[in-house]
């Protein structure tokens, strides 16, 4: 059965509304997730670990008292410059169903208690509002681009500007985006992915003149994005099962995502979204805690969506990747949760599962 795309807001529990649809009958209701106590944030640090799911793994959410809150689909859109400077520097600018999120390297301390004893987790900041977005992007943009090295400190007319365009932003959030038949790379070989840095056809092609008509959130201006040169690099739908376990205290929080991508590619995730760094320690173990009771054995990082992604259609993007973790040298600027400050942080490897 063919399925047409629900009319959404951002299928994204941080916003606490998600969409959703049940497979098996076509139609399409709004789930609010129990994820309870998260609020509407615009910024957070999300802290995962990834699984392979064996075939029981529903049994098994079952019997350790997860529930099913969910089920929906969505199209990400990646974005980088020619050279993948965001992504080289730890920086992941996404569109879901016309939604825009950053992903920022959390800070040094975070890092090296992912070193030290947390490898099977990530961590990373997440950004949800537009203008902030926008700044923090063309702000590696322009360091990378003014030393080809790093990023500078945000100057005070920046934090200003932040803060009017937080409010603006929180002021004028659309509820839904156009309906788009999903596309992704397919599972053939001869399957082109998304690579919009060719000429208009091209772009128009990879989805980046389409995908103007269906922003919700930008309200199809997409200058910014041509001022930077940023186009998307990848392009995929996954169906995802969301289950939350109830409770608070050591449960409270826990959400577990099983995605299946359309490029063939299943992967399950804990996670646990918190509002700053002072408390990715007790997320960390609550996603152990879960871990463990759902049985995971896992022994070191399971591959993500993107990285999969990267590995089987733009094998140029990922070799770069993989060079810049073994030679990292790039600095990046990172907001800190719920300030309009900006931290300058070493970016390492980590960043890279
Ligand atoms: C080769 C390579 N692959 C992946 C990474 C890291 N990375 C790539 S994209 C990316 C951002 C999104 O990744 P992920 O959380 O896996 O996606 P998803 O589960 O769909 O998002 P959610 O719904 O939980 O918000 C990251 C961190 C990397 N640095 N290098």
């Amino acid at each position: 059965m063919k399925h047409r795309r629900p009319r959404y807001a951002c299928p994204n529990y941080k916003t606490k509304q998600v969409h959703c649809f049940p497979w098996s009958s076509g139609s399409f209701g709004v789930a609010e997730l129990t994820g309870g106590e998260l609020k509407t944030l615009n910024m957070s640090v999300e802290v995962e670990r990834k699984f392979l799911c064996g075939p029981d793994i529903q049994k098994k959410l079952g019997d350790i008292g997860a529930v099913c809150v969910g089920k929906c689909r969505f199209q990400d859109q990646y974005f980088d410059s020619p050279d993948f400077i965001l992504t080289l520097n730890g920086v992941w600018l996404r569109r879901r169903e016309g939604c825009w999120e950053l992903k920022c390297p959390v800070t040094e301390r975070a890092q090296r208690r992912e070193e030290e004893g947390e490898r099977l987790c990530t961590q990373y900041q997440e950004i949800t509002l537009l203008p902030q977005i926008v700044a923090a992007v063309r702000e590696v943009m322009a360091g990378q681009r003014r030393d080809g090295r790093n990023v500078q400190v945000v100057p005070k007319e920046r934090q200003e500007s932040d803060r009017r365009g937080q409010q603006e932003g929180e002021e004028g959030r659309p509820e839904a985006s156009g309906e788009v038949e999903p596309k992704g790379p397919g599972n053939g070989p001869d399957d082109k992915p998304v690579d919009a840095h060719g000429d208009a056809e091209e772009r128009a092609a990879a989805g980046l003149e389409g995908s103007a008509q269906c922003c919700a959130e930008d309200g199809g201006d997409l200058a910014w994005l041509r001022e930077m040169n940023l186009a998307p690099f990848a392009e995929f739908t996954t169906e995802r099962c969301s289950f939350s376990l109830a409770g608070g205290g050591e449960e409270g929080g826990v959400r577990v995502d099983l995605d299946q991508a359309d490029f063939g590619y299943c992967v399950g995730e804990i996670e646990v979204l918190v509002p700053d760094e002072n408390e990715v320690q007790s997320a960390l173990q609550k996603i152990q805690r879960t871990a463990q009771r759902l049985g995971l054995t896992d022994d070191h990082k399971v591959k993500g969506k993107m990285h999969v992604y990267l590995q089987r259609y733009r094998p140029e993007h990922y070799a770069k990747l993989l060079e810049s973790r073994r030679h990292p040298r790039i600095t990046v600027t990172q907001r800190t949760a719920n300030t309009t400050n900006y931290q300058a942080n070493t970016l390492a490897s980590e960043h890279f599962y």
